[in-house]
């Protein structure tokens, strides 16, 4: 793996437009080696147009891209890039085999055959046509695309869209191994609990432009809100509920009230003021998929 100071990836102030939508809004970012970094955002919030300027496949209407500070086709050229797209269509009439040979030939520094299938797991459909597979099983064909070779950036656009539950945890610990032992992983996802459990750091973009960027802990901490659940016993007065102060969702099922309040402590107190007597009474931070409906709802306020 070749070493550099230049980060992994670096946009300043990139911006793209199709016509009257601006998909990318002077977006600034740094990668560094060794991180992986989840890419979040609601559809349409230019994630995987960010992807595929990073990528050469599209060109910026203006601010540079740097992929180890060379324009992106040089560092893929050079097979610094392994990269994996959201439905990229995979070559009809060849086997997994021959097409995970080619990704294999093509690249400067390639791994063998066997071990890319294998680490994919498609060595026991390696003789299947490319157009006969399941969708998980062309998706883990695609990992094997993007892991052909020793790159330095793996780039994954929805990687695990279609894949149970044991092939996403193998796949995770692939990428984790991968990101050990230096590589920069950037994915786009919509799992939030993927990002939440996988990434050192979270990108969220919101119509192009980085709304938040941090560990999952700060972005949950940027979101500011706690989440409250309690039980009350008797007949349960749910407009009072509404009105205690600084809530942003109540959720009244049976005996149990879960609420979400930008002011925990307010809210609790004035709970108290109703002279009710709460149980079970917990008090905690968002989720990361709840602080992303937080952030991304409060700036769709703002923006409106
Ligand atoms: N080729 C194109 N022509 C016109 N508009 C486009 C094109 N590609 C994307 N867009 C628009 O640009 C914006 C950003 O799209 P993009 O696909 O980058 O978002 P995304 O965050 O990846 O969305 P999703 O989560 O739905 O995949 C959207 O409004 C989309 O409709």
């Amino acid at each position: 793996m070749t070493t550099t100071t230049a980060p992994a990836v670096g946009f300043d102030r990139v911006s793209k437009t199709y016509g009257d939508v601006r998909a990318v809004d002077g977006l600034t970012l740094a990668l560094h080696p060794g991180e992986t970094v989840a890419l979040l955002g609601p559809n349409g919030a230019g994630k995987s147009t960010t992807l595929d300027l990073l990528l050469g496949l599209k060109q910026a209407d203006s601010g540079t891209v740097r992929v180890f500070g060379t324009a992106p086709r040089e560092a893929i050229v050079a097979g610094r890039v392994g990269a994996m797209l959201q439905s990229g269509g995979l070559m009809d009439e060849v086997t997994v085999a021959e097409l995970v040979a080619l990704a294999c030939a093509l690249h400067p520094k390639p791994y063998k055959l066997s071990e890319v299938l294998s680490r994919a797991g498609v060595s026991q459909i390696a003789g299947r046509k490319v157009d006969k597979l399941s969708g998980g099983q062309a998706q883990r064909v695609r990992f094997a695309l993007a892991t052909a070779g020793d790159s330095d950036l793996i780039v994954l656009d929805e990687p695990t869209t279609g894949m149970d539950v044991t092939t996403r945890q193998a796949f995770w610990a692939t990428m984790r191994e991968q990101a050990d032992q230096g590589r920069t992983v950037l994915f786009a996802t919509h799992y939030l609990e993927e990002a939440d459990a996988i990434a050192d750091r979270v990108l969220v973009l919101h119509r192009g432009r980085l709304l938040a960027d941090g560990t999952a802990a700060e972005i949950k901490a940027k979101a500011g809100a706690r989440r409250i659940s309690f039980d009350l016993e008797g007949e349960i007065d749910e407009p009072a509920l509404r009105a205690l102060p600084f809530l942003t969702a109540v959720d009244v099922s049976g005996h149990t009230v879960r609420v979400q309040s930008a002011d925990a402590d307010a809210t609790v107190h004035a709970l108290y003021g109703l002279g009710l007597y709460p149980r079970n009474l917990e008090v905690a931070g968002l989720g990361l998929e709840q602080a992303f409906v937080a952030l991304t709802t409060a700036e769709e306020a703002k923006t409106k």
